[in-house]
Protein backbone atom coordinates (compact mmCIF):
# COMPACT_ATOMS: atom_id res chain seq x y z
CA UNK A 1 0.00 0.00 0.00
CA UNK A 2 0.58 3.49 -0.55
CA UNK A 3 3.45 4.61 2.16
CA UNK A 4 2.43 6.60 5.00
CA UNK A 5 3.62 9.87 4.80
CA UNK A 6 3.84 13.60 6.39
CA UNK A 7 1.19 15.57 5.13
CA UNK A 8 2.77 18.40 2.89
CA UNK A 9 2.00 22.36 4.03
CA UNK A 10 0.42 24.02 0.88
CA UNK A 11 -1.02 27.33 1.38
CA UNK A 12 -4.84 27.89 1.21
CA UNK A 13 -6.26 28.54 -1.78
CA UNK A 14 -7.84 32.18 -2.47
CA UNK A 15 -11.56 31.74 -3.20
CA UNK A 16 -11.07 33.87 -6.72
CA UNK A 17 -8.85 33.91 -9.44
CA UNK A 18 -5.60 35.33 -7.81
CA UNK A 19 -4.46 36.94 -10.63
CA UNK A 20 -7.48 39.34 -10.48
CA UNK A 21 -5.63 40.78 -7.75
CA UNK A 22 -2.29 40.61 -9.55
CA UNK A 23 -0.58 44.31 -8.01
CA UNK A 24 2.65 45.86 -10.02
CA UNK A 25 5.56 43.52 -8.99
CA UNK A 26 6.10 43.57 -5.38
CA UNK A 27 9.52 42.88 -4.91
CA UNK A 28 8.98 43.22 -1.17
CA UNK A 29 6.76 40.65 -0.49
CA UNK A 30 7.38 38.26 2.37
CA UNK A 31 9.86 35.20 2.58
CA UNK A 32 11.20 33.32 -0.31
CA UNK A 33 8.50 29.75 -0.39
CA UNK A 34 8.66 26.70 1.60
CA UNK A 35 12.06 24.87 0.94
CA UNK A 36 11.76 22.39 -2.04
CA UNK A 37 8.85 20.04 -0.55
CA UNK A 38 10.39 16.99 -2.60
CA UNK A 39 8.92 13.15 -1.30
CA UNK A 40 10.62 12.30 1.92
CA UNK A 41 12.22 9.02 1.85
CA UNK A 42 9.85 6.48 2.49
CA UNK A 43 9.39 5.49 6.24
CA UNK A 44 10.97 2.31 7.69
CA UNK A 45 9.54 -0.81 6.69
CA UNK A 46 7.80 1.50 3.99
CA UNK A 47 7.59 0.99 0.41
CA UNK A 48 10.40 2.56 -1.66
CA UNK A 49 9.35 5.39 -4.27
CA UNK A 50 8.61 2.67 -7.01
CA UNK A 51 6.63 0.73 -4.63
CA UNK A 52 4.28 3.43 -3.88
CA UNK A 53 3.65 3.97 -7.42
CA UNK A 54 3.66 0.46 -7.94
CA UNK A 55 0.28 0.19 -5.34
CA UNK A 56 -0.53 3.64 -6.42
CA UNK A 57 -4.06 4.46 -8.16
CA UNK A 58 -3.55 1.39 -10.78
CA UNK A 59 -4.31 -1.44 -8.39
CA UNK A 60 -6.44 0.39 -6.24
CA UNK A 61 -9.65 0.73 -8.08
CA UNK A 62 -10.42 -2.82 -6.21
CA UNK A 63 -10.12 -1.34 -2.93
CA UNK A 64 -13.84 -0.17 -1.07
CA UNK A 65 -11.58 2.92 0.49
CA UNK A 66 -8.65 4.58 -0.80
CA UNK A 67 -5.49 5.20 0.86
CA UNK A 68 -5.03 8.08 3.22
CA UNK A 69 -2.48 9.56 0.77
CA UNK A 70 -4.86 9.73 -1.60
CA UNK A 71 -7.57 11.78 0.20
CA UNK A 72 -7.01 15.61 0.06
CA UNK A 73 -8.37 18.50 2.58
CA UNK A 74 -12.03 19.43 2.18
CA UNK A 75 -11.24 22.76 1.19
CA UNK A 76 -9.77 21.88 -1.60
CA UNK A 77 -12.04 18.81 -2.66
CA UNK A 78 -15.18 20.23 -1.47
CA UNK A 79 -17.93 19.62 -4.00
CA UNK A 80 -18.90 21.97 -6.84
CA UNK A 81 -21.61 24.57 -5.58
CA UNK A 82 -22.76 25.86 -8.73
CA UNK A 83 -23.91 25.37 -12.64
CA UNK A 84 -21.86 24.66 -14.90
CA UNK A 85 -19.40 27.55 -15.92
CA UNK A 86 -21.54 29.18 -19.26
CA UNK A 87 -18.14 30.03 -21.05
CA UNK A 88 -18.39 31.03 -24.83
CA UNK A 89 -17.61 28.46 -27.90
CA UNK A 90 -15.05 30.42 -29.95
CA UNK A 91 -14.97 30.19 -33.45
CA UNK A 92 -11.46 30.24 -34.42
CA UNK A 93 -11.91 29.70 -38.33
CA UNK A 94 -12.62 33.07 -38.37
CA UNK A 95 -9.34 33.94 -38.33
CA UNK A 96 -9.10 32.32 -42.13
CA UNK A 97 -12.53 32.95 -43.53
CA UNK A 98 -12.42 36.52 -43.47
CA UNK A 99 -15.74 37.17 -41.73
CA UNK A 100 -14.94 40.52 -40.03
CA UNK A 101 -17.83 40.37 -37.91
CA UNK A 102 -17.14 36.92 -36.81
CA UNK A 103 -13.83 38.14 -36.47
CA UNK A 104 -14.75 41.09 -33.50
CA UNK A 105 -16.87 38.76 -31.89
CA UNK A 106 -14.27 36.33 -30.97
CA UNK A 107 -12.17 38.75 -30.13
CA UNK A 108 -14.19 40.55 -27.77
CA UNK A 109 -15.49 36.67 -26.54
CA UNK A 110 -11.91 35.43 -25.46
CA UNK A 111 -11.13 39.13 -23.90
CA UNK A 112 -14.43 38.47 -21.69
CA UNK A 113 -13.18 34.88 -20.56
CA UNK A 114 -9.91 35.66 -20.54
CA UNK A 115 -9.89 39.31 -18.03
CA UNK A 116 -12.08 37.10 -15.80
CA UNK A 117 -11.76 33.08 -15.68
CA UNK A 118 -9.04 32.18 -18.31
CA UNK A 119 -11.05 29.66 -19.97
CA UNK A 120 -12.96 29.41 -23.17
CA UNK A 121 -14.07 26.61 -25.90
CA UNK A 122 -12.95 26.32 -29.64
CA UNK A 123 -14.84 25.06 -32.87
CA UNK A 124 -13.82 25.33 -36.23
CA UNK A 125 -10.18 24.73 -35.06
CA UNK A 126 -9.55 22.24 -38.10
CA UNK A 127 -8.27 19.14 -36.01
CA UNK A 128 -9.34 16.24 -37.77
CA UNK A 129 -11.70 14.26 -35.39
CA UNK A 130 -10.84 11.02 -36.62
CA UNK A 131 -7.07 12.27 -34.81
CA UNK A 132 -8.63 13.15 -32.01
CA UNK A 133 -10.76 10.41 -31.48
CA UNK A 134 -7.68 8.03 -32.14
CA UNK A 135 -5.84 10.26 -29.87
CA UNK A 136 -7.96 9.35 -27.11
CA UNK A 137 -8.60 6.08 -27.30
CA UNK A 138 -4.49 5.53 -27.94
CA UNK A 139 -4.11 7.15 -24.65
CA UNK A 140 -6.88 4.11 -23.34
CA UNK A 141 -4.83 1.87 -25.21
CA UNK A 142 -1.66 2.87 -22.94
CA UNK A 143 -2.91 2.99 -20.05
CA UNK A 144 -4.96 -0.44 -20.12
CA UNK A 145 -1.38 -2.30 -20.33
CA UNK A 146 0.15 -4.35 -17.50
CA UNK A 147 2.04 -2.07 -15.09
CA UNK A 148 5.07 -3.14 -15.67
CA UNK A 149 5.02 -2.15 -19.17
CA UNK A 150 3.76 1.25 -18.87
CA UNK A 151 7.07 1.44 -15.91
CA UNK A 152 9.49 0.99 -18.84
CA UNK A 153 8.13 4.72 -19.57
CA UNK A 154 8.34 6.03 -15.91
CA UNK A 155 9.10 9.53 -15.85
CA UNK A 156 12.74 10.46 -15.38
CA UNK A 157 13.44 12.19 -12.02
CA UNK A 158 13.37 16.02 -12.56
CA UNK A 159 12.06 16.09 -15.64
CA UNK A 160 7.78 16.02 -16.62
CA UNK A 161 8.28 13.30 -18.95
CA UNK A 162 7.29 9.70 -18.62
CA UNK A 163 4.84 7.60 -17.45
CA UNK A 164 3.41 8.43 -13.31
CA UNK A 165 1.19 6.89 -11.26
CA UNK A 166 -0.36 9.05 -8.74
CA UNK A 167 2.74 10.91 -9.13
CA UNK A 168 3.65 8.96 -6.30
CA UNK A 169 7.27 9.26 -6.91
CA UNK A 170 7.24 12.61 -6.23
CA UNK A 171 4.51 13.51 -3.55
CA UNK A 172 3.79 11.73 -0.24
CA UNK A 173 0.58 13.24 0.22
CA UNK A 174 -2.38 14.50 -1.78
CA UNK A 175 -1.85 11.80 -4.34
CA UNK A 176 -4.26 12.77 -7.15
CA UNK A 177 -6.35 9.52 -8.60
CA UNK A 178 -4.92 9.56 -11.91
CA UNK A 179 -2.51 7.84 -13.94
CA UNK A 180 -0.53 10.21 -16.84
CA UNK A 181 1.81 9.90 -19.71
CA UNK A 182 3.50 13.00 -20.69
CA UNK A 183 6.07 13.83 -23.62
CA UNK A 184 7.83 16.97 -25.28
CA UNK A 185 6.83 18.12 -28.59
CA UNK A 186 8.83 20.76 -30.69
CA UNK A 187 9.51 20.98 -34.50
CA UNK A 188 12.24 23.05 -34.60
CA UNK A 189 14.56 20.43 -36.71
CA UNK A 190 12.91 17.28 -38.93
CA UNK A 191 12.92 14.43 -36.22
CA UNK A 192 9.53 13.57 -35.72
CA UNK A 193 10.27 13.72 -31.73
CA UNK A 194 7.33 12.17 -30.63
CA UNK A 195 7.07 9.42 -33.30
CA UNK A 196 10.74 8.51 -31.92
CA UNK A 197 10.22 9.19 -28.18
CA UNK A 198 7.30 6.06 -28.39
CA UNK A 199 9.30 4.04 -30.94
CA UNK A 200 12.39 4.23 -28.47
CA UNK A 201 10.83 4.00 -24.92
CA UNK A 202 8.03 2.05 -25.58
CA UNK A 203 9.01 -0.58 -28.66
CA UNK A 204 8.14 -1.39 -32.37
CA UNK A 205 4.72 -1.90 -31.08
CA UNK A 206 4.12 1.67 -30.16
CA UNK A 207 5.03 3.23 -33.92
CA UNK A 208 1.67 3.67 -34.59
CA UNK A 209 0.61 5.56 -31.75
CA UNK A 210 3.51 7.71 -32.02
CA UNK A 211 2.48 9.12 -35.34
CA UNK A 212 -1.06 9.34 -34.03
CA UNK A 213 0.76 11.53 -31.08
CA UNK A 214 3.16 12.98 -33.49
CA UNK A 215 0.47 14.49 -35.92
CA UNK A 216 -1.98 15.46 -32.80
CA UNK A 217 0.88 17.22 -31.16
CA UNK A 218 1.62 18.87 -34.96
CA UNK A 219 -2.08 20.27 -34.94
CA UNK A 220 -2.48 21.24 -31.41
CA UNK A 221 1.10 23.33 -32.24
CA UNK A 222 -0.85 25.09 -35.26
CA UNK A 223 -3.89 25.94 -33.63
CA UNK A 224 -1.93 27.11 -30.56
CA UNK A 225 -0.33 29.62 -32.85
CA UNK A 226 -3.75 30.83 -34.00
CA UNK A 227 -5.16 31.19 -30.61
CA UNK A 228 -1.97 33.32 -29.97
CA UNK A 229 -3.13 35.75 -33.49
CA UNK A 230 -6.17 35.91 -31.47
CA UNK A 231 -5.22 36.75 -28.12
CA UNK A 232 -3.03 39.56 -29.92
CA UNK A 233 -6.30 41.17 -31.59
CA UNK A 234 -8.72 40.51 -28.45
CA UNK A 235 -5.47 42.40 -26.47
CA UNK A 236 -4.62 45.18 -28.91
CA UNK A 237 -0.76 44.09 -29.16
CA UNK A 238 1.76 44.57 -31.88
CA UNK A 239 0.88 41.79 -34.44
CA UNK A 240 2.62 38.56 -34.81
CA UNK A 241 3.96 39.02 -31.19
CA UNK A 242 2.61 36.48 -29.41
CA UNK A 243 2.70 33.89 -32.55
CA UNK A 244 6.41 34.72 -33.00
CA UNK A 245 7.11 34.54 -29.54
CA UNK A 246 5.87 30.80 -29.97
CA UNK A 247 7.01 29.76 -33.42
CA UNK A 248 9.56 28.10 -32.07
CA UNK A 249 7.94 26.62 -28.70
CA UNK A 250 8.63 23.73 -26.72
CA UNK A 251 5.69 21.70 -25.68
CA UNK A 252 4.45 19.54 -23.20
CA UNK A 253 1.87 17.15 -24.18
CA UNK A 254 -0.15 15.10 -21.67
CA UNK A 255 -1.91 12.06 -21.60
CA UNK A 256 -4.82 12.23 -18.23
CA UNK A 257 -6.31 8.88 -16.95
CA UNK A 258 -9.00 9.42 -14.37
CA UNK A 259 -10.07 5.47 -13.27
CA UNK A 260 -13.06 5.04 -11.21
CA UNK A 261 -12.66 5.72 -8.03
CA UNK A 262 -14.64 3.82 -4.72
CA UNK A 263 -14.31 7.56 -2.60
CA UNK A 264 -14.52 10.38 -5.18
CA UNK A 265 -15.49 13.08 -2.67
CA UNK A 266 -12.39 12.31 -0.82
CA UNK A 267 -9.98 12.73 -3.47
CA UNK A 268 -9.35 14.93 -6.59
CA UNK A 269 -7.87 13.77 -10.02
CA UNK A 270 -5.85 16.81 -10.53
CA UNK A 271 -5.96 19.53 -7.50
CA UNK A 272 -6.62 22.63 -7.97
CA UNK A 273 -3.89 24.78 -9.94
CA UNK A 274 -3.26 27.61 -12.45
CA UNK A 275 -1.36 25.74 -15.55
CA UNK A 276 2.57 26.95 -15.18
CA UNK A 277 2.54 27.04 -18.66
CA UNK A 278 1.19 29.45 -21.42
CA UNK A 279 -2.02 28.07 -22.79
CA UNK A 280 -3.47 24.53 -22.58
CA UNK A 281 -5.47 22.75 -25.37
CA UNK A 282 -7.77 20.67 -23.66
CA UNK A 283 -9.24 17.94 -25.17
CA UNK A 284 -11.53 15.76 -22.40
CA UNK A 285 -13.72 13.04 -23.42
CA UNK A 286 -17.54 13.21 -23.25
CA UNK A 287 -17.50 12.01 -19.39
CA UNK A 288 -16.88 15.55 -17.70
CA UNK A 289 -14.71 16.75 -14.08
CA UNK A 290 -13.11 19.39 -15.44
CA UNK A 291 -14.11 22.51 -12.94
CA UNK A 292 -13.21 26.12 -12.46
CA UNK A 293 -13.21 28.00 -9.40
CA UNK A 294 -14.91 31.48 -10.28
CA UNK A 295 -16.30 33.54 -7.36
CA UNK A 296 -15.66 31.10 -4.72
CA UNK A 297 -17.80 28.36 -6.59
CA UNK A 298 -16.22 25.13 -8.36
CA UNK A 299 -18.04 25.13 -11.69
CA UNK A 300 -18.32 22.46 -13.99
CA UNK A 301 -16.79 22.76 -17.52
CA UNK A 302 -19.64 20.52 -19.59
CA UNK A 303 -18.13 18.89 -22.81
CA UNK A 304 -18.69 19.83 -25.79
CA UNK A 305 -18.87 17.42 -28.87
CA UNK A 306 -15.93 18.46 -31.39
CA UNK A 307 -14.87 21.73 -29.39
CA UNK A 308 -11.87 21.98 -27.29
CA UNK A 309 -11.23 23.79 -23.74
CA UNK A 310 -8.63 26.63 -23.79
CA UNK A 311 -7.17 28.16 -21.04
CA UNK A 312 -4.50 30.43 -19.74
CA UNK A 313 -1.29 29.50 -17.94
CA UNK A 314 1.15 31.45 -15.53
CA UNK A 315 3.32 31.97 -18.11
CA UNK A 316 0.84 33.79 -20.99
CA UNK A 317 -0.64 35.84 -17.77
CA UNK A 318 3.08 37.45 -16.91
CA UNK A 319 3.33 37.65 -21.05
CA UNK A 320 -0.02 39.58 -20.69
CA UNK A 321 1.59 41.70 -17.86
CA UNK A 322 -1.23 40.71 -15.79
CA UNK A 323 -4.16 41.19 -18.11
CA UNK A 324 -4.75 37.83 -18.68
CA UNK A 325 -6.01 35.49 -15.94
CA UNK A 326 -4.22 32.03 -15.67
CA UNK A 327 -7.04 30.45 -13.08
CA UNK A 328 -7.49 27.99 -10.52
CA UNK A 329 -9.26 24.23 -11.91
CA UNK A 330 -9.43 20.84 -11.32
CA UNK A 331 -10.35 17.65 -11.66
CA UNK A 332 -13.13 15.55 -9.75
CA UNK A 333 -13.46 11.92 -10.14
CA UNK A 334 -16.42 9.29 -10.40
CA UNK A 335 -17.53 6.29 -9.40
CA UNK A 336 -18.73 4.58 -12.45
CA UNK A 337 -16.37 6.28 -15.42
CA UNK A 338 -13.25 6.06 -16.51
CA UNK A 339 -12.18 9.57 -17.94
CA UNK A 340 -9.46 10.53 -20.58
CA UNK A 341 -8.29 13.65 -21.16
CA UNK A 342 -5.47 15.19 -23.22
CA UNK A 343 -3.75 18.27 -22.29
CA UNK A 344 -1.39 20.08 -24.79
CA UNK A 345 0.73 22.72 -22.77
CA UNK A 346 2.15 25.23 -24.92
CA UNK A 347 5.96 26.43 -23.39
CA UNK A 348 8.10 28.99 -24.60
CA UNK A 349 11.38 28.15 -26.04
CA UNK A 350 13.11 27.03 -22.94
CA UNK A 351 15.55 30.11 -22.90
CA UNK A 352 13.41 32.66 -23.89
CA UNK A 353 12.53 35.76 -21.91
CA UNK A 354 8.89 35.83 -20.78
CA UNK A 355 8.45 39.45 -21.07
CA UNK A 356 4.89 41.46 -22.24
CA UNK A 357 5.11 43.50 -25.17
CA UNK A 358 5.83 47.13 -25.12
CA UNK A 359 2.42 48.09 -25.50
CA UNK A 360 1.46 46.56 -22.40
CA UNK A 361 4.29 46.67 -20.02
CA UNK A 362 4.06 49.25 -17.52
CA UNK A 363 4.05 49.04 -14.82
CA UNK A 364 5.17 45.64 -14.83
CA UNK A 365 3.68 42.79 -12.65
CA UNK A 366 6.19 39.79 -12.93
CA UNK A 367 9.30 39.47 -13.68
CA UNK A 368 11.27 38.49 -16.85
CA UNK A 369 11.95 34.80 -16.32
CA UNK A 370 12.47 32.17 -18.42
CA UNK A 371 10.49 29.23 -19.44
CA UNK A 372 13.24 26.78 -18.47
CA UNK A 373 13.73 28.00 -14.91
CA UNK A 374 9.83 27.84 -13.95
CA UNK A 375 9.49 24.62 -15.49
CA UNK A 376 12.55 23.25 -13.21
CA UNK A 377 10.68 25.41 -10.46
CA UNK A 378 7.45 23.28 -10.79
CA UNK A 379 9.84 19.72 -11.09
CA UNK A 380 12.51 20.60 -8.54
CA UNK A 381 11.25 22.89 -6.09
CA UNK A 382 7.32 23.00 -5.89
CA UNK A 383 4.41 21.55 -6.15
CA UNK A 384 2.25 23.69 -8.94
CA UNK A 385 -0.95 24.62 -7.21
CA UNK A 386 -2.63 28.36 -7.11
CA UNK A 387 0.92 30.43 -6.18
CA UNK A 388 3.24 29.04 -8.69
CA UNK A 389 3.97 32.15 -9.79
CA UNK A 390 4.23 34.35 -6.73
CA UNK A 391 6.20 31.93 -5.19
CA UNK A 392 8.47 31.79 -8.29
CA UNK A 393 9.10 35.03 -8.51
CA UNK A 394 10.04 34.59 -4.67
CA UNK A 395 12.58 32.32 -5.28
CA UNK A 396 13.65 33.89 -8.27
CA UNK A 397 14.36 37.10 -6.57
CA UNK A 398 14.07 36.73 -2.48
CA UNK A 399 13.49 40.44 -1.32
CA UNK A 400 15.76 42.50 -0.23
CA UNK A 401 15.39 42.40 3.19
CA UNK A 402 15.70 38.67 2.93
CA UNK A 403 19.01 39.07 1.22
CA UNK A 404 20.44 41.30 3.67
CA UNK A 405 19.55 38.61 6.50
CA UNK A 406 21.61 36.51 4.65
CA UNK A 407 24.29 38.67 3.97
CA UNK A 408 24.63 39.35 8.19
CA UNK A 409 23.89 35.74 8.49
CA UNK A 410 26.92 35.35 6.53
CA UNK A 411 28.99 37.79 8.42
CA UNK A 412 28.33 36.66 11.50
CA UNK A 413 28.85 33.09 10.85
C1 LIG B 1 4.68 22.23 -16.22
C2 LIG B 1 3.74 21.39 -15.78
C3 LIG B 1 3.64 20.86 -14.40
C4 LIG B 1 2.30 20.09 -14.43
C5 LIG B 1 2.23 19.63 -15.87
C6 LIG B 1 2.62 20.87 -16.62
C7 LIG B 1 1.43 21.86 -16.57
C8 LIG B 1 0.44 21.53 -15.43
C9 LIG B 1 1.13 21.07 -14.14
C10 LIG B 1 0.24 20.33 -13.12
C11 LIG B 1 -0.79 19.42 -13.84
C12 LIG B 1 -0.51 21.27 -12.16
C13 LIG B 1 -1.16 20.46 -11.02
C14 LIG B 1 -0.11 19.67 -10.24
C15 LIG B 1 0.72 18.72 -11.13
C16 LIG B 1 1.85 18.15 -10.24
C17 LIG B 1 -0.14 17.50 -11.57
O1 LIG B 1 -1.16 17.21 -10.90
O2 LIG B 1 0.20 16.80 -12.53
C18 LIG B 1 1.31 19.56 -12.30
C19 LIG B 1 2.16 18.93 -13.41
C20 LIG B 1 3.50 18.35 -12.95
O3 LIG B 1 4.23 18.98 -12.16
O4 LIG B 1 3.82 17.24 -13.43
O1 LIG C 1 -8.17 16.55 -16.86
C1 LIG C 1 -8.64 17.71 -16.79
O2 LIG C 1 -9.81 17.99 -17.09
C2 LIG C 1 -7.73 18.86 -16.33
C3 LIG C 1 -6.29 18.44 -16.18
C4 LIG C 1 -5.42 19.65 -15.90
O3 LIG C 1 -5.88 20.72 -15.49
C5 LIG C 1 -3.97 19.54 -16.13
O4 LIG C 1 -3.50 18.41 -16.43
O5 LIG C 1 -3.31 20.61 -16.00
FE1 LIG D 1 -4.42 22.33 -15.58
Amino acid sequence: MVAKAAAQHQPSHPTHCPAAAAAPMDTTTGPAPAPPVSRPAAPPGGIDAAGAEAAAVCDLRKEPKIPEPFVWPNADARPASADALDMPVVDVGVLRNGDAAGLRRAAAQVAAACATHGFFQVSGHGVDAALARAALDGASEFFRLPLAEKRRARRVPGTVSGYTSAHADRFASKLPWKETLSFGFHDRGDTPVVADYFASTLGQDFEPLGRVYQKYCEEMKELSLTIMELLELSLGVERGYYREFFADSSSIMRCNYYPPCPEPERTLGTGPHCDPTALTILLQDDVGGLEVLVDGDWRPVNPVPGAMVINIGDTFMALSNGRYKSCLHRAVVNRRQERRSLAFFLCPREDRVVRPPPSAATPRHYPDFTWADLMRFTQRHYRADTRTLDAFTRWLAPPADAAATAQQLEAAS
